[in-house]
């Protein structure tokens, strides 16, 4: 079977602007309306919130088969390379992956050959990986479950000796095409890069460095779209194989580029409903904090770290106790103390179920 790569209308990517439209107006105004409540937010919730966007990035999908990365570990990275960002020099692979995001996110410069070489040298740091920050040299093809002896091969990328003309190619359009919205300059560049594959491994990783990468020539994506793709693997699989479709005169990306429009718009909702939770976070302790013992706002910013669902559970004696390490009686005491500044509500329950919710406005 002829490869997509082999067809005379590679690489002319295109798409049917009618059928994706709506989808395009939905994701840009999700887009905007994070930016704005962005806009919204103080410097330090700004901050914060970009730093839970790489940690979540990093951690989402940028991990190493069985090497995982410790969330806290990656954190400090991220925070350090936040205040040094032009440091070389790393000890640990968490520090060369948070550099690799927030150098994806935020230089402006075009992207080369070069540049993508450096990614890849970062993403594989203190490991031995084939290859490692050049082009693969030998070939490669995506297959569907290896079992003993049985594959089904969905895609044989070209092979080694065209990669240099074929990113050169793919670099010299991401530098020059100016009128295309940006999703979908992202969603095409995105799905042409996988289809080279440039690198023996990672390609994955790198492709999805490159979008955030692409939206950063204008504003950077305000939350982790990695993240979202992770989680919609199967679907993104399938939309990569759909969007190559041979058209004649052009290839047809329509059906990856629609997949890509929704997937950033349930990202951005996700960003969404976190940024909300930050904000109702911050007025519950602008409301409450100067009314709390030092011990009973610490329990409850332990609970707020949980994230929404945990703080939506409330907080009875019995895991107040274990958070802030007191006894039974202790805990009781604290809670009511923190019920009667408004903060906490008992429940009706009574008993040992007692709970408290907390009163977010
Ligand atoms: N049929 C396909 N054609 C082209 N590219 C594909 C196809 N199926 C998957 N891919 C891409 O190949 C990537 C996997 O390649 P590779 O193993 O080199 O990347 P990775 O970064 O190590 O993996 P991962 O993306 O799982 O983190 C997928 O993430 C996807 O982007």
């Amino acid at each position: 079977m002829p490869w997509i790569w082999q067809s005379p209308s590679w690489p002319e990517f295109g798409y049917d602007a009618q059928i994706i439209e709506a989808d395009l107006a939905r994701a840009t105004e999700v887009i905007g309306e994070i930016s704005g409540m962005r806009q919204g937010l103080g410097a330090e919730e700004r901050e914060e919130l970009h730093l839970r966007q790489i940690v979540q990035e990093a951690l989402g999908s940028f991990g190493i088969e069985g090497v995982l990365l410790d969330p806290a570990q990656l954190e400090v990275s991220v925070v350090a390379s936040l205040k040094h960002r032009d440091r070389h020099a790393f000890s640990r692979r968490s520090d060369a992956i948070a550099t690799l995001l927030l150098t994806a996110r935020e230089d402006h410069a075009p992207i080369t050959a070069e540049t993508l070489w450096e990614w890849h040298r970062l993403l594989f740091f203190g490991m031995e990986v084939e290859d490692l920050g050049r082009w693969r040299e030998s070939g490669i093809e995506i297959v569907r479950s290896a079992t003993a002896g049985r594959h089904d091969v969905l895609f044989v990328a070209p092979p080694a000796e065209r990669i240099p003309v074929e990113m050169a190619r793919l670099l010299d359009w991401i530098a020059q095409e100016q009128r295309m919205p940006l999703a979908i300059k992202a969603a095409i560049a995105h799905l042409w890069f996988e289809t080279i594959h440039p690198f023996a491994d990672g390609n994955g990783r790198i492709g999805r460095a490159l979008i955030e990468h692409i939206f950063a020539q204008a504003r950077a994506l305000p939350f982790s779209l990695s993240r979202q793709i992770e989680a919609e693997k199967r679907a993104y699989y399938e939309a990569l194989q759909a969007g190559r479709r041979d058209d004649d005169n052009r290839i047809d990306a329509t059906a990856f580029v629609l997949w890509f429009l929704q997937c950033l718009a349930r990202a951005a909702e996700a960003a969404r409903a976190e940024a909300q939770f930050l904000l109702a976070r911050n007025r519950f302790f602008l409301r409450f904090a100067h009314r709390l013992h030092p011990r009973q706002e610490n329990v409850l910013r332990k609970l707020f770290a949980q994230g929404p669902q945990r703080v939506a559970e409330g907080i009875s004696a019995r895991s107040y106790a274990r958070i802030a390490g007191v006894s039974g009686p202790t805990a009781t005491r604290d809670l009511n103390a923190i019920a009667a500044t408004g903060a906490l509500r008992r429940s009706d329950a009574g008993g040992r179920s007692t709970s408290y919710a907390l009163m977010l406005d």
